[in-house]
């Protein structure tokens, strides 16, 4: 039979049942934790079958980084999805694929570089958005309900329930985006471009087959979607990350304080600052590392049949390349489990790089915004760290332990800000 013969020499994995396949192998509660145990058992590359689909699981740093950025090409796509092919249809950058992603891909990260990097203005802009940003991005509930309409859309689609509020939730924020952002055509003057809807616009205006064909409203509105999921709850979640560790760590939020103090005083934090302040930039390495907050990474797709480390990985394959499990790989990190920022730190105090500090990813598909936010992340975090001291409540419990979603996020707490001038 030729789907046997199409998977022959798959990576091994636990038996599949009819049906669900390996999804109730599953921890819903832990998934990494899962997933990892699975892979001592089967190896660093193994195969799992979600539903009715085909999924492979990479496992370790050196496996991801293998597939990432030695087999960059093959490992660059995305799942064409049944939740997908009802909200994106493969438009803008995040799940689309071939031409159009690559088209989508380029201007993002030339747009995001022209107006994001290099202009004072937007320093200030971060800071000033600081606070509220960290009031208004609460995580969302109950995000497991995609993967069963992703491994069954034949069935579930009939069925009402909470999958259905994902496309009401979708068209909502299609609506917001389109009042607010995209129908700006009047107001746009060419000469004088204010931001990425701008440039998108007078892309479109400028009238070649590629405009045409790609710099459509449809594809601005997803785009701008895009931008909104990927840099907003990424950067408060890690923020919030931040302020727990410091209120559960005070002697670490203390040694921060004081080179704050050192390097910037009462000045206004910027971003050239941080190469002076190796203590600060390892602890926000070490939140971002010890946070981890897109464990299971963005599925990739397989964009071609392909041998990888002797399996054979046919087209069109759900790839998981495990961010967990580079940034708490034991090989490259001498206490995976722990907040520990000497992680980043060398014996003089020195910041420290560690090539399995991948929480962007790699490769062709790692994040478009991972400068932005790293700006984003230096200036939120010393302009709050200059300005307060955080600490729990008395008799406050601090839990670290995550939430479950694709970003995994600090339990709620209370949190005391004591002004410090
Ligand atoms: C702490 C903050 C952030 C983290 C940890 C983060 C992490 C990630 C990760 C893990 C991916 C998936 C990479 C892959 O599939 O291999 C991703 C993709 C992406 N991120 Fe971020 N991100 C952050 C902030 C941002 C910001 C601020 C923006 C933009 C404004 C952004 C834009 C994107 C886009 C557009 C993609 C999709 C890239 C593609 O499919 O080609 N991210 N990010």
């Amino acid at each position: 039979n030729q789907n046997n013969y199409k998977y022959s020499n798959f990576p091994p994995g636990p038996k599949a049942l009819p049906l669900i396949g390996n999804l109730h192998m599953i921890n819903i509660m832990n998934p990494q934790k899962s997933l990892m145990e699975m892979s001592k058992k089967y190896g660093s590359v193994f195969g799992l079958q979600f539903g009715m689909r085909k999924v492979v699981v990479l496992c370790g740093y050196d496996t991801v980084k293998d597939a990432l950025i030695n087999h960059a090409e093959e490992f660059a796509g995305r799942p064409v999805t049944a939740l997908g092919n009802r909200t994106t249809e493969g438009h803008g950058i995040i799940s689309a694929n071939g031409e159009n992603w690559k088209v989508m891909r380029r201007f993002t990260l030339s747009t995001l570089r022209d107006y994001g990097m290099g202009k004072k203005s937007i320093e200030n802009k971060i800071t000033e958005e600081c606070e509220c940003l960290i009031e208004k991005c609460k995580t969302y509930e109950g995000n497991s309900a995609h993967i069963l309409y992703n491994s069954f859309p034949s069935v579930i689609g009939w069925l009402p329930g909470k999958h259905n509020k994902i496309f009401e939730n979708y068209e909502e924020m299609q609506n917001f985006i389109r009042d607010t952002f995209t129908r700006k055509e009047k107001e746009l003057d060419i000469n004088n471009q204010r931001n990425l809807v701008d440039a998108f616009l007078a892309t479109q205006r400028e009238g070649k087959p590629e405009s045409a064909l790609y710099f459509h409203n449809k594809n601005l509105g997803v785009l701008v979607n895009d931008l909104f999921a990927a840099g907003m709850e990424t950067t408060s979640t890690t923020l919030r990350w931040g302020l727990l560790l410091m209120m559960k760590y005070p002697e670490i939020q203390k040694k921060v304080q004081n080179e704050i103090e050192n390097v910037i005083g009462s000045a206004q934090p910027r971003v050239e600052h941080r190469r002076e302040m190796p203590y600060t930039d390892a602890v926000i390495h070490e939140i971002q590392r010890f946070g981890d907050i897109v464990p299971a990474n963005l599925p990739h797709a397989t964009t071609n049949n392909i041998t990888f480390r002797g399996y054979v990985i046919p087209k069109g394959t759900i790839v998981f390349p495990l961010l967990h499990s580079a940034l708490k790989d034991e090989a490259y990190f001498e206490k995976p489990e722990e907040f520990y920022p000497e992680h980043f730190l060398d014996s003089d105090g020195k910041f420290k790089k560690n090539e399995a500090f991948i929480p962007f990813s790699l490769g062709k598909r790692s994040c478009a915004g991972e400068n932005l936010a790293k700006m984003e992340l230096f200036l939120f975090f010393t302009s709050l760290l200059q300005n307060f001291i955080f600490q729990a409540p008395p008799g406050a419990e601090l839990d670290l332990t995550p939430t479950i979603g694709i970003t995994s996020a600090p339990l709620p707490h209370e949190i005391c800000a004591i002004p410090r001038r």
